[in-house]
């Protein structure tokens, strides 16, 4: 087999077809299995190329549209959506995530019987399919899934019978299910999980579940160890689903399942807060004043949906209103070209998740190694994920384990047009490149609030008491799911 055939050929798999040829055995063979007399098997550059003839038939009467690609008799199911194959009882069954609309799949299978003669081939082709459909990521991942009914408009639960379950099932992972019955609950599921015995937490919530999940492994005993083994992953069923736009790039329960199932353990750096006595983990954001305000005072405003922040943004700015604080900052990176820099270094690096895990050199006043820093400039936002909202990427550089949390400064004094413009800016993902917005890689910040007696801040999008409160990130505590492996699914800053 030459190089040219290998790139022309559509049905041959680069990957594999001069280790074939090594071996003296035709690719051709096993690539392709002749499964009946009229459909054939191939694994493709990227996906399963099955060729039925049944198919034409089928489509003749059923024409629901659930084929990705393909001719009449041809269809690709990319190796992505392919989640098991096994061959049991001569029968060769495939599970895979078929395409029911733009926004949702749903599992699907494809049978074919297997002649006894055929057995160790299929096998070997099976073995040959999965490693094609996982890659790096673990297969059958063992899972403990919360939902909480109450999430978003309610219909978490419905979600998870209809998209969730049905496709874990499919990739054969093995999990059981709890639907949380009050705030907290999460927290103490974690806190008692049998650690060796699942690899992930999924919460079929909004943002604030994924938040008690982390707390929980945080108050273990053995808390590194839990949050570096346990990761916690995000099927979007709330009002906010920032976690799982930013690593799966999707809002849609189905396809961030699957993405959870196809997912790479990524570490991610968490944020200790401190407030008075009490500790918590932040994994995805901090926020105060117009920020915090605009969607902790608009809960009344629900039916908007997601329109609810922008409408409270906007009286706000109308209003001028300012929320007088003192502000010390531990600043690593602060400049914009920097920051590009480093986002791009981070996109071609791929060390492992081992090395991507604590600091390898401690500062004297690193915010990792003692408890505070108090030094810097006044800001306005915080947070370490790049979206807040589905569609607000405040924080185009953030990167899930560089040890810094995106600090977002804008003055407080810009004209109200200046300030509409940044807001429509997030919107269409130019607000790094806007010349008032400050942008900073920090390792810790304290806030101290003035001449207000109460007010709003935010930590994760879940309300806190008004007062002093101070932060430090920790590079790599937590672990969670990407599709990368290292980078978040929003566009960055290059
Ligand atoms: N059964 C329940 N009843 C009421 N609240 C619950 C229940 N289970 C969990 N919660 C709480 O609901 C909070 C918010 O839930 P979640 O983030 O899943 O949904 P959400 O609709 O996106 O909410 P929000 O808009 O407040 O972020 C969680 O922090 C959790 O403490």
């Amino acid at each position: 087999m030459t190089t040219t055939m290998a790139t022309d050929n559509p049905f041959v798999d680069p990957a594999t077809s001069f280790e074939e040829a090594g071996r003296g055995s035709s690719f051709a063979i096993d690539a392709t299995l002749a499964v009946g007399r009229n459909a054939s098997l191939t694994l493709g550059t990227d996906s399963l190329i099955v060729l039925d003839e049944a198919f034409e038939k089928r489509d003749r009467t059923n024409c629901c549209g659930l084929w990705p690609s393909g001719t009449a008799n041809t269809r690709a199911i990319p190796f992505y959506n392919v989640l098991w194959a096994e061959l049991k009882d001569s029968e060769l069954t495939i599970h895979y995530a078929s395409l029911a609309s733009k926004t949702r799949v749903a599992a699907a299978t494809l049978k074919y019987p297997i002649e006894y003669q055929m057995v160790e081939l299929v096998n070997k082709w099976i073995i040959r399919l999965l490693d094609r459909a996982y890659g790096q990521s673990q297969k059958k991942k063992r899972a403990k899934v919360l939902v909480n009914p109450h999430s978003g408009k309610g219909s978490a639960e419905k979600w998870y019978y209809r998209d969730v379950e049905p496709l874990l099932k499919a990739a054969q992972c093995t999990f059981d299910m709890v639907k949380t019955r009050h705030g907290g609950e999460a927290v103490g599921i974690s806190e008692r999980l049998d650690i060796e015995a699942y690899d992930m937490v999924a919460a079929c919530s909004g943002d604030g579940l994924a938040h008690e999940i982390f707390n929980g492994l945080g108050k273990r005993p053995d808390a590194k160890k839990a949050l570096a083994k346990i990761a916690v992953a995000h099927i979007p069923c709330g009002s906010g689903n920032a976690m799982s736009c930013n690593l799966s790039g999707t809002g849609s329960p189905s396809l961030a399942t699957l993405a959870s199932i196809k997912g790479l353990p990524t570490p991610l750096d968490l944020i200790s807060i401190t407030q008075g006595e009490t500790r918590t983990l932040s994994f995805l954001s901090q926020s105060v004043g117009i920020v915090a305000e605009s969607d902790l005072a608009t809960e009344h405003l629900r039916w908007m949906g997601q329109q609810r922040f922008t409408y409270g943004f906007l009286i706000r700015l109308l209003g001028k209103t300012v929320y007088p604080c003192d502000i010390a900052i531990k600043v690593a990176i602060d400049d914009k070209p920097s920051i590009r820099e480093h986002y791009k270094k981070e996109k071609t690096n791929f060390e492992p998740a081992s090395e991507r895990r604590g600091y390898k050199y401690l500062l004297d006043d690193d915010a990792s190694a003692t408890s505070g820093n108090e030094e810097g400039l006044p800001p306005l936002r915080y947070g370490t994920m790049a979206y807040m909202a589905t569609d607000a990427n405040f924080f185009a550089a953030a990167l899930p384990n560089d040890g810094y949390m995106d600090l977002v400064c804008v003055n407080g004094d810009i004209s109200r047009l200046a300030a509409m413009n940044m807001m429509f800016a997030v919107e269409n993902g130019k607000f790094f490149d806007v010349p008032g917005v400050w942008y900073r890689k920090i390792l810790g910040y304290r806030i101290i609030p003035k001449d207000q007696d109460d007010g709003y801040i935010s930590i994760d999008g879940e309300r806190v008491p008004f007062a002093p409160f101070q932060a430090e990130v920790h590079r790599g505590l937590g672990t969670v799911l990407s599709k990368s492996g290292h980078m978040y699914e929003a566009k960055g800053p290059i």
